[in-house]
C-alpha cells in the first residue's frame, strides 16, 4: 500500500468519529436551545405574574386611598355641622371672627385628624376665605376650580401639580362644595401631599430587583408625563416627560387605553420589558408597573452563556484532541506503511535472491519465456537437457515452439491462450520436445503465468520433467496388454477395439467390414515333431505370411494358440475379402523351412463373416466367422469359407437372450438382471437404427444408474446377510462401475459397438461367477 492510499484509507475512517461528533453537537445545540426556550418561558411567565401583581395591588391601593379621602372630604362639606356655620360665615360677609374661629377650630382638628397638608376655605366667587396647614400660595387656577364645584355643587379632584412659588410643592387636593340644604356658598379644598403616601406607595418596590418600578402618568398635550420620580432618573416627581408617539413605549401605550399585560413593549430607556397597565379610576393616571426584560430572562442567559462557553471549550477540547489523535493515526499509518514497503521490498528482494539461486542451481530444467514464447533465459539444467548452449538460445532466438514435437504443439498453444486470457493461472501437460540434435524427448512441464505487482501478466515459467524413460515403459507395458508376446501381432483385446472401430467406420461410411477368423491345419504335428520351440517360430512365420497378404491398414491379430483374426475395414464390397482369403490359403500352402533347416507344412482354415451382412454386433460377427471356419475344416481344411447362416445370426432385438439358465434363484436380483439385459437389447437396437448420439449416451446413463442401483442391492444383502466374500464382490462392483465410466468416452469416440459388446460380456461373467455364488449364500440363508 503506498502512502497516499493509506492516508486516503485513515480519512475514512476519520469519517465516522468526525460525523459522530457533528451529530452530537447538534444534538446537544437543539437539545439545549429546547431547554433554554422552556427556562425563559418559565422565567417569562414568572416575571410577567409578578408585574401584574405589583401593577393591580398598587392600582388598587391607590384606587382606596383616593376613595377613602373622597369620603373624607364628603364629611367634611356634606350638611355637616362645618358645613353650616361655615356657609352661614360666609353670607354674614366673612366677618364673623367668633364664627372664623370656630371654622378655623374645626378646620384644624380635621387637619390633624386626616393628615392634609392644608384645607382652604373659598367663597362662591372662588376667592380663598382662610386657610388652614402648610404654607400654601394662592392659586388662581384652584380657585376657579373652587368657584365651578359651588356653581356645579359637584366634587372635584384637583390632579397632581406643583405648587407655585414660594410653596413650589407637589400636591394634588379634593375640592368640595359646602352646601346646607340645597344652597351652595363657599367650597373647601383639601390640599394632599403626595409625598406622603401616593409617591412613596408607587415608588415602592420589591426588594431584590434592579430595575422593576413602578410609574404612574398621564397625558399631558402630546406628552406622558411622569408623576413619581423614577428610578434611573433625577427627574423630581412631574418633571420627566416623553412624547406620546415613541414608538413601543410601555406607558404610551397604556395610555392609548391598552389594559392589562402589555408585550414587546419598550420603557423610558428604550429596553424591552414586560409591563402591566391599570387605570385609576376618577383620575387620567394609569399605573404601569415593569421589569427589564433583560432582568427577567438574566439567570437563564447568564446559564446559556456559561454553558455555550462551556460547550465551546469543550468542543476545542475535543477538537484538539481529535487532531492530534488523526496526526497520531496518520503518523502511525504512514509509519506501517513505510514498515510493510520496507519488509515488501526485503521480501521481494529475497524472493527474487531464492528464485534466482533455484532457477540457477536446480536440477529440474527450467526456462522463462516472454509472453509471445520467445525464450528470456533458461538454465543450466535445461541446457544439459536440450543440447543448446546459453548463447545459442539467445542467439538464435528459440521459442517454445522451436522445441516442441510438431504434433505435440496443440494442446500447449491453447492452454498458453487460456491463461494468457487469465481463464487459467497455470497448467501441466505432458508432451513430447525436440532436442538440438532432433531427439525426440518426453517432458512433463508445468507451466505457470507470473504477474507483477499490479497483476499485469510479466513472463511465463515453465519446469521440465524429462519424463522419456517413463514413457518408453508405458509404451512397452501398453504394447504388452495389447499385443501377443510371441508374434507381436494384437493380441484379442486390441482386436475386439479395431473391429469395434472397424464396424463403427464401416456403419458411418455405409461400407463393409470383413473378419476372417484363421486356424493353422495341422499345427500340433509340427509341436509334436519338431519341438514347442519350432511350433513357436512356426507360428511367428504365420503371423508374417497373414501380415503379407493385407493391407497395412488392416489388422492381423493372435487369437490365441493357432488361432489368428483378421480384420478387412472399408470395403466396399464383401468379395474383396474373398481375394484376401485365397491369398492365406496360397501363402499357406508353401512349406515352411525351420531353423535346423527342415521343412514343415501347415495349412490355414479360413472362415468370414460380412458385417453389416452376418450381425452388427461384434459377439455375432465372430461367431458368424468362427462358425464359418469350422466350416474350412469340414471341408477338408485348407479353405475359406463365407458364413452362409441366416443374414444375421439369433434376433438382434434378443441380442442379450435372458434365458432360464441365467437365473441366479433371488426374485430381486433376477428381475435386476432381466431389467439391465433389457436396457442393453435396446442400445443395441438404437445403435442399429443409427438414433443420435444423445439419445444413446442418454441411453447408456439409465443403464449405469440401473447398474448401481443394482449393485446397491447386493451390497445391501451382503452386508444384511454376512456374506464372507462380500469384500471380493464389492471390488469387483467398483472396478466394473469404474469402467463402466469410460464407456461415456468411448462412446463419443465413436467406439459405440465395442462398449456394447464389453457391457455385455462383464455383465454376462458377473451373473454366471459371481451372482450366482451369492445368491445360492442367501438361498442359503433363506432368501428366496
Ligand atoms: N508351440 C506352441 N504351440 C501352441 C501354442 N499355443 C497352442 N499350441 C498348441 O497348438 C495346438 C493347437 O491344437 P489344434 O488346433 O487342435 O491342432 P491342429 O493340429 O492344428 O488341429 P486342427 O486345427 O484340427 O488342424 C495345441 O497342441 C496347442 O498345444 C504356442 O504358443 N506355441
Amino acid at each position: 500500500m503506498d502512502s497516499q492510499s493509506g492516508r486516503s484509507s485513515s480519512d475514512h475512517f476519520a469519517i465516522y468519529p468526525i460525523s459522530a461528533f457533528v451529530i452530537l453537537v447538534i444534538v446537544a445545540l437543539l437539545m439545549g436551545d429546547h431547554l433554554f426556550s422552556n427556562l425563559r418561558a418559565g422565567l417569562k411567565n414568572v416575571a410577567q405574574q409578578n408585574v401584574v401583581a405589583i401593577g393591580s395591588i398598587k392600582a388598587s391601593q391607590i384606587g382606596d386611598w383616593l376613595h377613602e379621602h373622597e369620603s373624607d372630604v364628603k364629611t367634611l362639606s356634606d350638611n355637616s355641622f362645618f358645613s353650616r356655620e361655615a356657609i352661614r360665615w360666609i353670607r354674614g360677609g366673612a366677618k364673623d371672627p367668633v364664627r372664623r374661629r370656630l371654622i378655623v377650630d374645626r378646620l384644624q382638628s380635621f387637619l390633624n385628624a386626616h393628615h392634609f397638608r392644608a384645607i382652604v376655605l373659598y367663597d362662591s366667587t372662588g376667592r380663598v376665605l382662610l386657610n388652614v396647614g402648610d404654607l400654601f400660595a394662592d392659586d388662581k387656577e384652584i380657585g376657579i376650580e373652587a368657584r365651578r364645584a359651588v356653581e356645579s355643587g359637584q366634587f372635584r379632584f384637583v390632579d397632581l401639580h406643583r405648587d407655585r412659588p414660594p410653596s413650589n410643592a407637589v400636591e394634588m387636593g379634593f375640592i368640595s362644595p359646602l352646601h346646607e340644604g340645597l344652597s351652595y356658598a363657599g367650597a373647601v379644598y383639601l390640599v394632599e401631599d403626595p409625598a406622603s403616601y401616593l409617591l412613596p406607595l408607587v415608588d415602592s418596590r420589591p426588594g431584590g430587583s434592579e430595575t422593576a418600578d413602578t410609574q404612574l402618568v398621564r397625558a399631558e398635550g402630546n406628552d406622558v408625563l411622569y408623576l413619581n420620580q423614577l428610578r434611573d432618573r433625577d427627574d423630581p416627581p412631574l418633571g420627566y416627560r416623553l412624547p406620546l408617539s415613541t414608538p413601543g413605549l410601555a406607558v404610551a401605550i397604556a395610555l392609548r387605553g391598552k389594559q392589562g399585560l402589555i408585550e414587546g413593549a419598550n420603557d423610558h430607556r428604550g429596553r424591552p420589558v414586560f409591563s402591566y397597565a391599570g387605570e385609576i379610576a376618577g383620575t387620567p393616571w394609569v399605573l404601569v408597573s415593569k421589569i427589564d426584560e433583560a432582568e427577567a430572562y438574566r439567570m437563564v442567559d447568564q446559564v446559556r452563556w456559561l454553558a455555550g462557553l462551556l460547550f465551546l471549550f469543550t468542543s476545542g477540547l475535543i477538537a484538539a484532541w481529535f487532531r492530534q489523535w488523526r496526526r497520531r493515526d496518520l503518523a502511525e499509518a504512514e509509519a506501517a506503511i513505510l514498515k510493510e514497503r520496507v519488509r515488501a521490498d526485503a521480501l521481494k528482494m529475497e524472493g527474487e535472491k531464492r528464485f534466482r539461486t533455484a532457477f540457477e542451481h536446480t536440477a529440474l530444467p527450467m526456462v522463462r519465456n516472454s509472453l509471445t514464447g520467445e525464450f528470456i533465459e533458461v538454465n543450466d539444467a535445461w541446457c544439459n537437457m536440450f543440447g543448446y548452449s546459453r548463447d545459442e538460445v539467445s542467439s538464435k532466438h528459440l521459442d517454445w515452439q522451436q522445441v516442441t514435437y510438431p504434433d505435440d504443439m496443440e494442446p500447449g498453444a491453447t492452454l498458453v491462450k487460456q491463461m494468457l486470457a487469465g481463464e487459467i493461472s497455470d497448467f501441466k501437460i505432458e508432451k513430447r520436445y525436440l532436442q538440438k540434435d532432433g531427439k525426440v524427448l518426453w517432458g512433463s512441464v508445468q507451466v505457470k503465468l507470473v504477474r507483477d505487482e499490479q497483476g499485469v501478466p510479466e513472463f511465463v515459467i515453465s519446469a521440465i520433467q524429462d519424463i522419456t524413460e517413463r514413457k518408453l515403459t508405458e509404451k512397452t507395458i501398453n504394447f504388452m496388454a495389447y499385443h501377443d508376446k510371441l508374434t507381436g501381432l494384437p493380441n484379442r483385446a486390441l482386436l475386439f477395439d479395431r473391429l469395434a472401430q472397424a464396424m463403427s467406420q464401416a456403419k458411418r461410411d455405409a461400407k463393409y467390414v470383413a473378419l476372417l477368423f484363421a486356424d493353422l491345419d495341422g499345427f500340433k504335428a509340427v509341436n509334436d515333431l519338431y519341438g514347442h520351440e519350432a511350433g513357436d517360430n512356426v507360428l511367428k512365420m504365420a503371423a508374417q505370411r497373414f501380415l503379407a497378404c493385407v493391407r497395412a491398414v488392416d489388422t492381423v491379430a493372435r487369437f490365441g494358440g493357432d488361432e489368428f483374426a483378421i480384420i478387412l475395414g472399408n470395403l466396399d464390397d464383401p468379395l474383396q475379402a474373398k481375394g484376401v482369403a485365397e491369398k492365406i490359403v496360397q501363402a499357406f500352402a508353401q512349406s515352411i523351412t525351420l531353423s535346423d533347416g527342415r521343412e514343415c507344412t501347415v495349412g490355414a482354415s479360413v472362415g468370414i463373416s460380412i458385417y453389416p451382412d452376418h450381425g452388427s454386433a461384434m459377439d455375432n460377427l465372430m461367431t458368424a466367422a468362427d462358425q464359418a471356419m469350422y466350416e474350412s475344416k469340414r471341408h477338408g481344411k485348407n479353405t475359406y469359407t463365407f458364413y452362409r447362416g441366416k443374414s444375421s445370426l439369433g434376433s438382434e432385438s434378443q441380442w442379450f437372450l435372458f434365458d432360464e439358465s441365467m437365473l441366479v434363484g433371488v426374485g430381486e436380483i433376477d428381475e435386476q438382471h432381466r431389467n439391465l439385459a433389457y436396457l442393453v437389447n435396446r442400445l443395441n437396437e438404437a445403435l442399429k437404427r443409427d438414433e443420435s448420439m444423445e439419445s444413446i449416451q442418454q441411453m447408456l446413463d439409465e443403464l449405469l444408474v440401473a447398474t448401481r442401483h443394482h449393485f446397491d442391492t447386493e451390497n445391501r444383502y451382503m452386508l444384511t446377510y454376512n456374506y464372507p466374500e462380500q469384500r471380493d464382490h464389492e471390488l469387483e462392483h467398483a472396478q466394473l462401475l469404474n469402467e463402466a465410466q469410460r464407456f461415456k468416452e468411448q462412446i463419443s469416440e465413436g467406439r459405440e459397438l465395442l462398449v456394447l459388446q464389453s457391457v455385455k460380456d462383464w455383465l454376462l461373467s458377473h451373473i454366471a461367477f459371481s451372482d450366482k455364488k451369492l445368491a445360492a449364500y442367501l438361498q442359503h440363508q433363506g432368501l428366496k
